[in-house]
């Protein structure tokens, strides 16, 4: 199911979000010691990342994960774990922890195993924030419709919390069609889950895959909008 917080401006957006992820985290450390916080990367929640950089909260006790990066060299542009090391882990969060997704390995395929390890022993699961972007095409994470290695990625009896995708050229902007992402079902371990959407044309696109009757390969974001014993938090300015 979903919990629907729309805002006027982006601004409004960015700073009730930035709360409430500050809220979440120091209640997980208060309960637990620790906190394990899972980011997106594409162009919409940097402005959150640096809200929540300056928060003041005991980053040294908070486990920062990828839900998803393209398989290019950390330095580069497209590079999630670079959004993240420039946008979240500095100011006061520079003392948090980021276990990136990307390894050495040519292809995320020989890595998925040893990053599922990595997350699952290094991150406290349920994950206690996960912060979600969409594309235009329904995709949420790496879990684009269709792509190669989605079947994995959307399969509930899959012990790894990470898959490697292979999108298609059209799916994705630029060249960055090898990912690796969060799987449905590592998604769906989180205490918080939050969809963070602009402009109309997402718009329209969530409220139909709140619908969405069709297949989850086409439209894989209506699996979690869909999922009555989940909540996702949307969170849509213009
Ligand atoms: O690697 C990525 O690109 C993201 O993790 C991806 O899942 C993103 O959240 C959506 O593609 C939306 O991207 P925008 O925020 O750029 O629209």
């Amino acid at each position: 199911m979903v919990e629907e917080h729309f805002f006027e401006n982006h601004a409004q957006l960015f700073q009730a979000l930035a709360s409430r992820c500050e809220m979440q985290l120091m209640r997980a450390i208060s309960q637990r010691g620790n906190a394990s916080f899972f980011v997106s990367g594409g162009s919409t929640p940097a402005p959150l990342y640096e809200a929540l950089s300056n928060s003041e909260l005991d980053w040294s006790s908070v486990g920062v994960g990828l839900v998803d990066d393209r398989w290019v060299d950390p330095d580069m542009k497209a590079s999630n774990e670079r959004l993240v090391r420039e946008s979240l882990l500095r100011n006061q969060a520079i003392s948090a922890t980021l276990y990136p997704m990307k390894q050495p390995d040519v292809c995320a395929k020989t890595a998925v195993d040893r990053v599922s390890a990595l997350y699952q022993s290094k991150l406290s699961w349920p994950a206690d924030l996960v912060i979600l972007g969409m594309g235009p095409d329904g995709h949420t994470a790496s879990l684009f419709p269709r792509a190669e290695g989605l079947e994995q990625g959307l399969a509930i009896d899959n012990p790894n919390v990470c898959c490697a995708i292979q999108a298609t050229k059209s799916e994705v902007t630029g060249d960055y069609t090898e990912r690796m992402s969060l799987t449905l079902s590592a998604l769906r371990q989180s205490h918080e889950l939050i969809l963070i959407i602009t402009g109309a044309e997402k718009l329209a696109v969530y409220n139909a895959a709140k619908e969405d009757k069709s297949n989850v390969a086409d439209c894989p974001v209506s699996a979690l909008l869909r999922d009555e014993d989940l909540t996702v938090s949307v969170y849509w300015a213009p």
